[in-house]
């Protein structure tokens, strides 16, 4: 479901796959020449497809050479054929459903006239106010069913072709001599405001399913906003970031999926089924049970995060008290006046590492409560190298990653700074704080948000993202919404939680009229769009015009009149 990056367009056109248009058997068929001009905002530009007949081929003849191997080539004529697929389309639904829903609607208005009609014609002479509230209501009641069904006359489907996508940005070719990947960094914000009402565990299977998503690890980064500036989320965080080092690479190894490992691990269904490397059983005990400690450790943070402080507090407080006997010495003999030092030392929250934590204390106090304290901002796992790094005989043996590409995207903890007497506890608020923090340390052109209890469930989602931001008229997109999912609801759906008539119906009816909200969450957006300003242009000076006599002034066109169709286009985003 995607957005448009501005309300001055039009509906976003795709390219539909017409199989009697590209012709798939290129044994004899004309060459397909790609070009993929390569921008620096990572976006590829239109995609020029030239049909050459090779006999009348005049401007490529230096390339005539490269052509002819590529020819000989059965892989590589189809990866240029793939390289040439749009990377979206949009799928229609069958036109007698649309048919038959229509008349449905139809009918329902013609019923709903004629009930009106008959409700105005008769009212009730004994209790005629009644009467008529209950016609004002009923009225309302058609008018925003009607409204709501209006949305609905022209849903629509989009697909998106991932190897499209791999074969242009991926494959080794001529514009990609390396076959390194091309694709546009993506910075993935994770929002978490209270370690109480929101338990780290959960947080910490959402980054574990974010950090394993597949995608190039070095354009994958990852932010986690606490706004509760919790110890507790920071230390669960780290012993994420170190889980990870064995996650991520086994759900590269094995393909698992979901790779959030409490839901994986929770599966009803075989685990071994459809897997064929002999040492799956093996790792995935090893595995399991190293998930088993991690959730141990998360859940015994809290205890140990207490008796650490309560250590390094009474240690405090005799030091506090010596130094007060001290002091009191010191004035009965030498009659000294110095100031009295405090005899009671603050209670506050420590590290491991011996330091006071600089967030929310167990025991709040200025500087140091849930809406007062400085910002925090740790990198817990590094940018990674950028070549792939792989481990023969990981973890002492237990684990064999040879060949499997062990880096992890980089993760940092935020924690926005809080004043009093400033109105900052929002997740908006938390999103800006990120989209900041991001721009400096990786400044990903693509942002996705998360809240911390919501997964990636198909770790090739964020490619179904970009392919709807890379195709042709992907400059035109603000933003990709992601349907949500829930788990843990009643079988029967009584109380329809599943919201599918929101996700499924009206989402994707929107998506066929312009495009659907943003629901808060699980959303690729666009950074440039969010930035929300127009390219930088040069003014356009036009010809002055009259008789030269009397010459007009220059007249300077408005910018954005020039480029109203390509926002985003001529924003550069650096990388
Ligand atoms: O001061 C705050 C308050 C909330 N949050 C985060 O905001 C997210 C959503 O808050 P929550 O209280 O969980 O709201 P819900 O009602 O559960 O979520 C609904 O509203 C959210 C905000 O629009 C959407 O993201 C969700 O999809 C939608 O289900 C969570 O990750 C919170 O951690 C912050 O970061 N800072
Ligand atoms: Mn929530």
């Amino acid at each position: 479901m995607i957005g448009e990056s501005t309300s001055k367009n039009p509906r976003i056109s795709h390219m539909s796959i017409s199989n009697g248009d590209i012709c798939s058997d290129f044994g004899s068929s004309p060459v397909y020449t790609v070009q993929v001009p390569p921008t620096p905002d990572n976006n590829p530009g239109p995609l020029h497809i030239g049909l050459q007949d090779m006999d009348s081929s005049s401007s490529y003849k230096d390339e005539d050479l490269d052509q002819t191997e590529l020819r000989n080539s059965k892989e590589e004529d189809a990866l240029l054929y793939k390289i040439s697929q749009p990377l979206t389309r949009v799928v229609k639904i069958s036109p007698i459903i649309i048919a038959l829903y229509r008349i449905l609607i139809f009918v329902r208005i013609v019923a709903l006239c004629l009930f009106l009609f008959w409700r105005a014609r008769n009212p009730n002479e004994k209790a005629i106010w009644l009467w008529g509230l209950s016609v004002i209501c009923e009225i309302w009641f058609a008018f925003s069913w009607l409204i709501d069904q209006i949305p609905r006359l022209y849903p629509v489907n989009h697909a998106t072709d991932t190897e499209a996508l791999k074969a242009r940005f991926e494959t080794q070719n001529r514009n990609n001599p390396t076959g390194k990947s091309d694709l546009p960094g993506i910075d993935v914000f994770v929002s978490t405001a209270d370690a109480e009402k929101e338990p780290p565990l959960v947080t910490a299977n959402t980054i574990l399913s974010i950090l394993s998503v597949d995608y190039p690890v070095e354009k994958l980064s990852c932010y986690l906003s606490d706004d509760g500036g919790s110890l507790l989320t920071f230390e669960a965080m780290a012993e994420a970031a170190s889980f990870a080092k064995i996650w991520v690479p086994f759900c590269r190894k094995h393909k698992i999926e979901p790779r959030n490992p409490e839901s994986y691990f929770g599966l009803k269904k075989d685990p071994y089924k459809g897997k064929v490397r002999h040492d799956f059983v093996r790792e995935r005990r090893y595995v399991k049970r190293g998930y088993e400690e991690f959730k141990v450790r998360v859940n015994a943070l809290s205890h140990s995060i207490r008796r650490r402080s309560d250590a390094f507090n009474s240690k405090e407080e005799i030091k506090a008290l010596e130094k007060w006997k001290n002091w009191k010495v010191k004035v009965e003999e030498d009659q000294v006046k110095e100031p009295r030092p405090a005899i009671v030392a603050p209670k506050a929250t420590w590290m491991s590492d011996g330091t006071h934590w600089p967030g929310t204390w167990t025991v709040p106090c200025q500087n140091h409560s849930r809406g007062d304290h400085a910002s925090i901002i740790q990198v817990l796992l590094d940018p990674p190298e950028d070549e792939p790094v792989d481990e023969i005989g990981g973890e002492g043996r237990a684990l064999d990653f040879e060949g499997v590409d062990i880096r992890l995207p980089m993760f940092v903890y935020v924690s926005r700074e809080k004043r009093p007497g400033y109105e900052h506890n929002k997740k908006a608020g938390a999103m800006n704080a990120l989209v900041r923090a991001s721009a400096i340390m990786s400044n990903g052109p693509f942002i996705l948000n998360l809240d911390c209890d919501h997964y990636v469930y198909n770790s090739i989602a964020f490619r179904d993202g970009i392919c709807f931001m890379m195709d042709q008229d992907g400059d035109r997109v603000c933003y990709v919404q992601f349907p949500q999912r829930f788990e843990g609801i009643d079988p029967s759906d009584r109380y329809a939680n599943k919201n599918t008539v929101f996700f499924d119906i009206n989402l994707r009816a929107l998506d066929g009229i312009q495009g659907p909200m943003y629901v808060g969450t699980g959303c690729l957006f666009r950074r440039t769009a969010l930035y929300g300003f127009d390219p930088p242009l040069a003014p356009v000076e036009t010809e002055p015009s009259g008789s030269c006599c009397f010459p007009q002034q220059k007249k300077r066109k408005p910018a954005t009149l020039e480029y109203a169709s390509g926002i985003g286009k001529g924003c550069r985003v650096p990388r």
